[in-house]
């Protein structure tokens, strides 16, 4: 055999061994793009899951997540494989109980793939920066500093206190110190002393939980007393805690924290979008020596990806956040808190339409840990929990500071004078309130100056181009402004129907509200919340010190009024319409309703003095308003849920919403028409519609809706499941999407 015949053959055969499948590994990684499952690519490695890799999609390269390994996949053809590029992560970023929960919210939400395991992660971090942090001023104790007695400093009282605060963390970072008081100075001085050393570095590992207090925490009244002491119990043990306004909640919360942290664990605790402002973290903050992570969407990319990862290597014993906070790694998770759980900010209304509570629960179960929920105002579906002992059900009934929840009466809006829909007797009553020297809070859920614009001579009204809405007036910049798109025009001068120039701005919103009660009282400073004078949190938290800084004054405003905030002096709430609630054909709309008045009612009298409620209405003997006048919530949902159990709507049974938008209505229609011809011959679900949405017409989209019911939560996904494997998400001109347990019919 000659040697050249030899040579030929050894590169053919390297070649071959390259190919053998058994030193290559199946991956599976979720990768952006409507795909209902991971894809599968190779790499010479096998991969732990919950690290990022670049890899090919069809002509580009996008970042993907790799999953676990018993996650499910349709068949593939191995020869197809392609191969991961790049591998971004030694460690995975997102730990088992995180991928846990977004297998799990893939699955129910029915939407791509992918999407959660990316909701999961903080936006640089889905770019594929690297999970590190940025080096930091850090303190640390020296072996002098650890054994020290700190009475030896008692000649400084502040060098007293930093070792104070130091000894039990035996690290810190120079902004946590600052948050407690502390200046690099001070730190400097007791470097000098050996005590503790000044480093620049990037720390990647957890901090020892000191579980110090730096305030005495209040003394619990009974009803909070007993509350703390049932929600921790071992393992998963879900609660609500249902206390009326101004129960001392937070108390309760702050003292479960404290338990929490001297178990050695850590808690997540979350709060509607806009009732994490700096005065809730300051609670907080004022209370524990440990430190705190906060997690919201007003932060830079790069601050939420370093908090993020503060919270995920153990920086932070407590982190407070909104919505998507619920996917936070947090190692030793003791204690999950939702507060104002009942807040529609939890839903997420676009792309994955999740639920935060919900996978909060789900979290709490799967890490064996305690769950509170509270409310004064409690979702239906909480409550039918509590009620048929799924949860704890705790009640604080009584206000904690002892004051007696406000006297509500309602102004018969049929038999008074009034201006821009408010009414002389409110009028009246605002007057004497503020010459007591109180302030007023006002409610009015609508923004801009007038919800119209108006032809007095035939009842023209503008509406958008685009959307199935009228066009709000706005003063301030003098435009008309679609709220659902945007859309914007200068007022029309003529009517484009009977050519009359008589149009007008008609009825009230916050705006107008203002101006009209600045005329009326001329020297009184009015305080406005609402999305447009309040958009950032840094403008709401500016309108918040206001109120705090003013004497008597006027606070105006929307919804945004009734999450938990505290304002002292508020000793009259007038609800300027609540009505619209009666008449809404959306699901939630009387639910939504009851706690919107409830939890602004809730914001009288919470100081000193006792509160009043006045709620102007056109329907004052409406029986669904009759408990809620008398601080009955309880009453009013028990209501609301007997018929919720009669029409079979949640929780009695189980809801999902197809909608499809097309710029052409039929193609909408019908696809939703060949959708519910499909469902309906299963035999296991009860299908509505095709219906217009409530909003059906919305920047140029129509949109239609397909109603699906059942009994039992798996029939439901069973039928919608295989829907889209039938109809591509996007296809002929119509897009769809379906909302597992959707909050509202838009
Ligand atoms: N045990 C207590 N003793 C005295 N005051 C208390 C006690 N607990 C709470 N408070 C005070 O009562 C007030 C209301 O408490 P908090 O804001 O926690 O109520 P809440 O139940 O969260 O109310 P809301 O649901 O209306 O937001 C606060 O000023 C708080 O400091
Ligand atoms: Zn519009």
């Amino acid at each position: 055999m000659s040697p050249q015949k030899g040579s030929a053959i050894i590169p053919e055969l390297l070649q071959l061994t390259s190919l053998l499948p058994k030193s290559l590994h199946h991956i599976k990684i979720a990768v952006p793009g409507p795909f209902q499952e991971p894809l599968i690519y190779q790499h010479d490695q096998a991969l732990a899951a919950g690290i990022r890799c670049k890899v090919p999609l069809g002509r580009r390269q996008v970042i993907g997540i790799t999953v676990d390994e018993n996650t499910p996949t349709g068949d593939i053809d191995p020869s197809k494989l392609k191969a991961i590029i790049e591998v971004l992560d030694q460690q995975p970023v997102l730990p088992n109980s995180i991928l846990t929960l977004a297998d799990w919210m893939s699955r129910y939400y029915q939407h791509e793939f992918s999407s959660s395991y990316f909701l999961a992660l903080p936006a640089l971090l889905r770019k594929g920066e690297a999970a590190t942090l940025k080096a930091e001023t850090w303190l640390t104790l020296t072996p002098a500093g650890e054994a020290i007695d700190i009475e030896q400093l008692k000649r400084s009282a502040k060098q007293q206190a930093l070792m104070a605060f130091l000894q039990p963390q035996q690290r810190c970072s120079m902004p946590h110190a600052r948050d407690h008081g502390f200046d690099l100075t001070l730190a400097k001085t007791l470097e000098k002393k050996g005590l503790l050393s000044i480093d620049n570095l990037a720390h990647h590992d957890a901090i020892k939980i000191s579980a110090e207090l730096s305030e005495t925490p209040l003394t619990l009244n009974n009803e909070q007393q007993q509350a703390l002491t049932q929600l921790t119990g071992e393992g998963f043990t879900p609660s609500l805690l249902e206390g009326v306004t101004g129960s001392g909640k937070t108390e309760v919360y702050l003292q479960a924290i404290a338990d929490c942290l001297k178990n050695n664990k850590r808690a997540l605790v979350l709060v509607p979008e806009i009732g994490l402002t700096p005065q809730t973290v300051r609670r907080f903050r004022q209370r524990f020596v440990d430190d705190i992570v906060v997690l919201h969407s007003g932060l830079s990319d790069l601050q939420r990806q370093q908090n993020w990862l503060r919270a995920a290597f153990g920086q932070a014993a407590i982190v407070i956040g909104t919505r998507s906070a619920v996917l936070t790694p947090i190692p030793d998770l003791g204690l999950i808190i939702i507060d104002e759980e009942h807040d529609q900010s939890y839903k997420q209304q676009d792309s994955l339409r999740y639920h935060a509570r919900d996978i909060a629960i789900l979290r709490a179960k799967n890490e064996a840990v305690p769950i509170v929920l509270g409310s004064a105002t409690p979702s239906l579906e909480s409550l039918h929990h509590a009620i048929n002992g799924r949860y704890r059900y705790l009640q604080l009934n009584q206000r904690a500071t002892g004051q007696a929840l406000p006297y509500v009466e309602t102004v018969d809006m049929r038999q008074q004078q009034q201006q821009h829909g408010l009414s002389e007797k409110l009028l009246i009553r605002i007057k004497e309130h503020l010459n007591d020297g109180n302030q007023v809070l006002l409610f009015l859920n609508r923004r801009g100056y007038a919800p119209s614009w108006f032809c007095e001579d035939c009842g023209w009204i503008a509406d958008c181009v685009y959307c199935d809405a009228h066009l709000t007036h706005h003063r301030h910049n003098n435009l008309n402004i679609c709220h659902h798109c945007g859309f914007q025009q200068p007022p029309i001068k003529q009517c484009p129907n009977c050519h009359s120039h008589s149009l007008t701005a008609m009825g009230t919103g916050t705006e107008r509200a203002e101006e009209f009660l600045s005329q009326c009282l001329p020297d009184v400073p009015m305080i406005r919340f609402d999305s447009n004078i309040a958009s950032t949190r840094k403008q709401f938290e500016e309108q918040l010190a206001k109120t705090e800084a003013e004497g008597p004054a006027i606070i105006i405003g929307t919804q945004m009024l009734a999450k938990g905030h505290h304002f002292e002096r508020v000793t009259l709430v007038g609800i300027w319409d609540i009505d619209s609630g009666l008449f809404s054909a959306d699901l939630r709309a009387k639910e939504r309703m009851g706690q919107l008045l409830t939890q602004v009612a809730g914001r009288s009298g919470r100081g000193k003095r006792r509160g009043e409620v006045l709620i102007q209405t056109y329907y004052p003997d409406n029986p669904i308003y009759t408990p809620l006048l008398q601080h009955d919530y309880r009453s009013f949902a028990h209501e609301l849920l007997q018929e919720r159990k009669r029409t079979r709507l949640p929780p009695f049974g189980y809801l999902a919403v197809i909608r499809a938008d097309s710029a052409h209505a039929e193609r909408a229609e019908s696809q939703l028409k060949e959708m519910a011809t499909y469902l309906l011959q299963l035999g296991s679900v009860r299908v509505l519609g095709p219906l217009p949405a409530l909003l059906s017409r919305r920047a140029g989209k129509f949109r239609y809706l397909l109603i699906v019911q059942s009994d039992k939560r798996s029939q439901l996904h069973e039928a919608l499941n295989p829907l889209h494997k039938h109809y591509p998400r996007e296809a002929k001109q119509v897009s769809w999407h379906i909302d597992i347990d959707p909050a509202e019919l838009a």
